[in-house]
């Protein structure tokens, strides 16, 4: 491997050769390495026409305004993540731009992604402080973007709810990566950091517990089609949960004892099985069966192969 030159933000541009040992000759060149996390970062100053004024690009130093300098930090520990726990490059696995619009509207209590780029809103100071500062919420939108490039995930019915539990999901896998490799009680809660700034300890939504905030769903047998897919993504959040931590369904909706195999190997499990198993129509019953198979095709051990399926029934997906 040699280097070829470096980046706008210093990170080197690799070129992979094959030379001739004997006279030192280059035999092959193998393609370039993306390097780059590709940040597009865009005011909207308050308006919505999409995507607003391009503030700053990759390599370029923090500008005056915290939350675009802070969304572009955010979006650098996701590239970073996703690199290095699953060497994806970007979104679409070949350096794929990262396009942000920040501000969004007015006292705009969401983000979300339009498949293109990522849009954030600045909250209203109560429901939400501004979510384009979140570390979860940004590595959710931007998982958004990762599914529709892999298994695309119908945002409607089952898929639906699985299309937004990968992004709960992964977004939190992110912010255990930007913590330090540490899992802690935020690890389960989704935009924790963000969500009614005059409320500790609070959350959105619980992976570890659905039903606490109220609407989403802990058990399949409860899912109904007209189920908003923010709540049935519960579903799927709580037999990640079950499968990183271990445990038993927090409300006893089943007994089954589901034994822990770590966040790392839950996160393998589910980002192999998002991104090359499923297809956009995936049911809980064939997310159950793709992470299993998932689970086989890394290699890992029946024990843990079993730990899978136990999750899903733990939730009540049989
Ligand atoms: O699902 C979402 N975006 O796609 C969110 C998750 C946290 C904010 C509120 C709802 C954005
Ligand atoms: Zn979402």
């Amino acid at each position: 491997v040699t280097v070829k030159g470096t980046q706008a933000d210093g990170t080197p541009i690799l070129d992979k050769v094959l030379v001739n040992a004997v006279d030192g000759s280059v035999v092959a060149r193998l393609p370039t390495i993306h390097t780059a996390k590709n940040r597009e970062l865009h005011d909207l100053k308050n308006k919505t026409t999409l995507p607003g004024t391009t503030v700053r690009t990759e390599g370029q130093a923090a500008t005056s305004d915290a939350v675009v300098n802070n969304n572009y930090d955010r979006l650098g520990t996701t590239y970073d993540a996703y690199k290095e726990l699953f060497n994806r490059d970007s979104l679409d696995g070949s350096g794929g731009k990262l396009i942000s619009s920040v501000h969004y509207s007015t006292k705009y209590n969401n983000a979300y992604w339009n498949g293109t780029q990522m849009v954030y809103g600045d909250g209203d100071g109560s429901t939400f402080s501004n979510l384009a500062n979140s570390l979860d919420v940004t590595a959710h939108e931007l998982t958004h973007g990762v599914t529709s490039n892999t298994s695309n995930l119908e945002y409607s019915g089952e898929s639906g709810g699985l299309n937004e539990a990968m992004s709960d999901i992964f977004g939190n896998v992110v912010e255990y990566y930007g913590a330090g490799k540490v899992v802690s009680d935020n690890t389960w809660k989704v935009g924790e950091d963000v969500y009614t700034p005059n409320t500790a300890g609070d959350a959105l939504r619980y992976m570890n517990d659905p039903a606490k905030d109220g609407d989403s769903l802990d058990y399949y047998p409860d899912y109904t089609s007209g189920v908003d897919v923010h709540y049935s993504s519960g579903i799927a959040n709580l037999a990640f949960y079950l499968l990183s931590q271990g445990g038993k369904h927090p409300r006893s909706k089943t007994t089954v004892s589901v034994t822990a195999i770590g966040i790392e190997k839950a996160a393998q499990i589910f980002y192999r099985a998002n991104t090359q198993i499923f297809t956009a129509s995936t049911t809980f019953a064939q997310a159950k069966q793709w992470t299993g198979q998932a689970a086989q095709d890394l290699g890992y051990t029946q024990a843990e192969i079993s730990a899978v399926a136990d999750a899903w029934s733990a939730v009540g997906v049989t």
